[in-house]
């Protein structure tokens, strides 16, 4: 038997790589850009395996021009990217990343909190530019013990940040689709959107990017906030309107913002939020550690191979077209 036909949309870790040329003739996109739509398509035409690195939409027009395709992975837990039901209608089962990345991005999305609670950076570029010469002008910044930290989104990620927020002293309240059955074990409390911005000195998002809760952070949420309100978002930068953060934070309606995630993404150097003094953003690095971006590709590789083989992908969002 050949080899199957593969296409990766960029470039892999070397073991996840490995593992897929030993069974796959493959076609790499190598370049910092992502890959022309156009090629792409063409690329699928004969293509029964698509490894994607998050950058392409995946949809009816791609599944159409690869009519020989058995399955989609990604590296990424998230997939707004995909069309999972033009996926399930074409009997291709999509792969994704959940789990192995939890702790990684919740240490980050921590790790914003705690960066602009304390004026980190406002720290460092103080001593780096040579005005540490008393202790006059060193930023101040905020506790967290004792305040409430408002978490939008409650899965994985978010019970793991609740976690390293509960050691700090912080009162849990959370949103989510539905009230979760272990929050006795979580000691967090389960309250409506309303109350959660109403009750909040720290709110962050870790929602997937749907149509429910695409511009669920505009004008009139911010509005809501506590004037003190830190605001950190990791989760996908539409899940914010854009404008209405930046006249939150230009007003002083909200005192900060930390975002991992940005709309559009990537963000400009001459974006008029980055014109702030009191925002902080990191370029989408949430699952960023060596450890883990090689668990989310050799993960993504082997639902690619179970897919290719029509096996059971061990992760699978549109389960009804996994294999069994
Ligand atoms: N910044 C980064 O590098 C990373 C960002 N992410 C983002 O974080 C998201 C969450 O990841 P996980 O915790 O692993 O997913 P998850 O599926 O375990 O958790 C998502 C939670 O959000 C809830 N939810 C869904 N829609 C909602 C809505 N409209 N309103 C309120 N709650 C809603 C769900 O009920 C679920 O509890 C991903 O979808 C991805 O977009 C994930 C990994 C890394
Ligand atoms: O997994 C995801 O959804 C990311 O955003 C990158 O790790």
């Amino acid at each position: 038997m050949g080899k199957f036909k593969v296409v990766l949309t960029g470039q892999t870790w070397p073991s996840a790589l490995e593992k897929i040329e030993e069974q796959c003739e493959v076609k790499v996109w190598k370049e910092a850009n992502p890959i022309p739509r156009a090629l792409l398509l063409e690329w699928l035409k004969e293509a029964e395996g698509l490894f994607s690195t998050g950058d392409v939409k995946v949809d009816a027009e791609l599944l159409a021009a690869a009519p020989q395709l058995r399955v989609v992975a990604q590296a990424s837990v998230g997939y707004d990217n995909i069309d999972i039901d033009a996926c399930t209608e074409r009997g291709v089962p999509f792969g994704n990343t959940p789990g192995v990345l939890v702790e990684a991005t919740a240490d980050l999305t921590f790790a914003l909190l705690l960066a602009a609670a304390r004026r980190i950076h406002e720290g460092w570029d103080h001593v780096r530019s040579g005005n540490w010469k008393s202790g006059s002008g060193i930023p101040f910044g905020v506790d967290l013990f004792g305040k409430t930290l408002g978490i939008v989104g409650m899965g994985d990620i978010g019970c793991a940040v609740a976690r390293r927020a509960k050691a700090c002293g912080l009162n849990i309240i959370y949103h989510n689709r539905s009230q979760r059955k272990d929050d006795e074990l979580l000691q967090a409390r389960y309250v409506g959107f309303d109350d959660l911005l109403h009750e909040a000195d720290f709110i962050i998002v870790l929602v997937p990017l749907s149509n429910q809760s695409r511009g669920l952070f505009g004008t009139e949420a911010f509005a809501k906030m506590k004037s003190s309100a830190y605001f950190i978002n990791a989760s996908r930068g539409p899940v914010v309107n854009t404008d209405a953060l930046y006249e939150a934070l230009r007003n002083k309606q909200i005192a900060y913002a930390a975002l991992d995630v940005t709309d559009p993404e990537p963000i400009s150097g001459d974006h008029p939020l980055l014109s702030l003094s009191n925002i902080l953003i990191t370029p989408h690095v949430g699952s960023a550690t060596f450890e883990t971006r090689n668990r989310m590709a050799n993960l993504a590789a082997d639902n690619l191979l179970a897919g290719l083989d029509r096996k059971k992908l061990p992760a699978c969002v549109n389960t009804s077209v996994n294999f069994v």
